[in-house]
């Protein structure tokens, strides 16, 4: 998984080349809305782009992560299917729908059922570099969706161009980057993690919380400010120093939402110790979200190493998988 991780910058400098031979097939046209569907580490790109869109937003852009699409989609929608292996069994269930529904769809895969359905169906179907955890593949991912959104012209701005500027900030702060990112497993260790952040930075908040749980095996919990300073701010109330705060803080942030952060810093450290501040690097949106995704990806690994578990394994989702195949 490190070196996965390492290979981040370069994950992204190949994802803009696929993404640049990429030929569509589908027509343009006028949509009414558009959802992207897909599971875990394929779909937290979705709610990514889902904030990067936030009050942008011309049209609804809906991240699904079930078996079913709303009822709304049809001929009108464009449906974004995300899944890494292909095999997902609630995106494969999606994309049938989508296909009923007389959706436009474009497909993200590196193969499985859903490179041989699109294959059939003469859909659109992006095809990345197969044989990796499709979580170490976020950049691949996000990447493909921009460029579709791009082609069916539902994107304003230049965004390779902010992708160029991430990897040149991703390689220039390698070393930084690890060296904090040590720092901050250490202080996590044996602590559940919990994460804020403001809204436009929840997909970011939410993949760390998933890096957690998958690479380091551990349960942790993320929350939105201000929204949790509506409701769970008055759970903190007793001391515990098993629990890690981190902050997602961005100087762009907005600034009522920066003065909560500040005011919420002075409840929590009455119980806790352990709150940690990581401000994002980078000008545009996409520098500061792979900032973050990287950095915190290497917490996830580096908190691997101190809990003792293989980063990569996932046995108990296999056997999860395993016990649904046979029903
Ligand atoms: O990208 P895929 O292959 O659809 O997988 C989605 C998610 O499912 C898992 O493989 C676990 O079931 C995750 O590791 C992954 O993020």
């Amino acid at each position: 998984m490190k070196e996965l991780i390492a290979d981040f910058p370069v994950q992204l400098e190949e994802a803009l080349i696929i993404g640049q031979n990429y030929h569509f097939l589908s027509a343009r046209k006028t949509f009414s809305n558009i959802v992207l569907t897909g599971l875990g580490g394929s779909g937290i790109g979705g709610s990514i782009i889902q904030n990067f869109l936030g009050d942008k937003a011309a049209i609804p852009f809906i991240v699904n992560k079930d078996y079913t699409l709303p009822a709304f989609v049809g001929e009108n929608t464009l449906v974004l299917v995300s899944s890494y292996s292909g095999n997902t069994e609630e995106t494969v269930a999606c994309l049938q729908q989508a296909l009923k529904a007389k959706a436009t769809i474009v497909c993200v895969t590196s193969g499985g059922k859903v490179a041989e359905v699109a294959r059939k169906k003469k859909v659109d179907c992006i095809l990345l570099p197969a044989g990796m955890p499709p979580r170490a593949c976020l950049g691949y991912s996000i990447v493909q969706v921009l460029f579709a959104l791009q082609y069916h012209k539902l994107l304003k701005g230049d965004f390779e161009k902010d992708i160029l500027a991430s990897i040149k900030l991703l390689k220039n702060e390698t070393g930084a980057i690890q060296k904090s990112a040590k720092a901050i497993a250490k202080k996590l260790n044996g602590k559940i993690p919990v994460i804020y952040t403001a809204p436009n930075f929840e997909g970011v908040a939410v993949r760390f919380r998933q890096q957690i749980n998958e690479n380091g095996k551990m349960l942790a919990w993320h929350n939105v400010i201000p929204e949790m300073n509506h409701n769970e701010l008055v759970g903190w109330r007793d001391k515990n120093d098993n629990l890690g705060v981190v902050m997602l803080r961005n100087e762009s942030d907005y600034s009522r939402v920066q003065m909560r952060m500040d005011s919420n810093k002075k409840v929590i450290k009455k119980y806790t110790s352990t709150i940690i501040e990581i401000f994002s690097q980078g000008k545009s949106y996409w520098e500061k979200i792979f900032y973050f995704v990287h950095l915190t990806d290497w917490v996830s690994v580096y908190l691997a190493d101190l809990h003792g578990v293989d980063a990569t394994e996932v046995k108990v989702i296999d056997s999860l998988k395993g016990e649904l195949n046979k029903a």
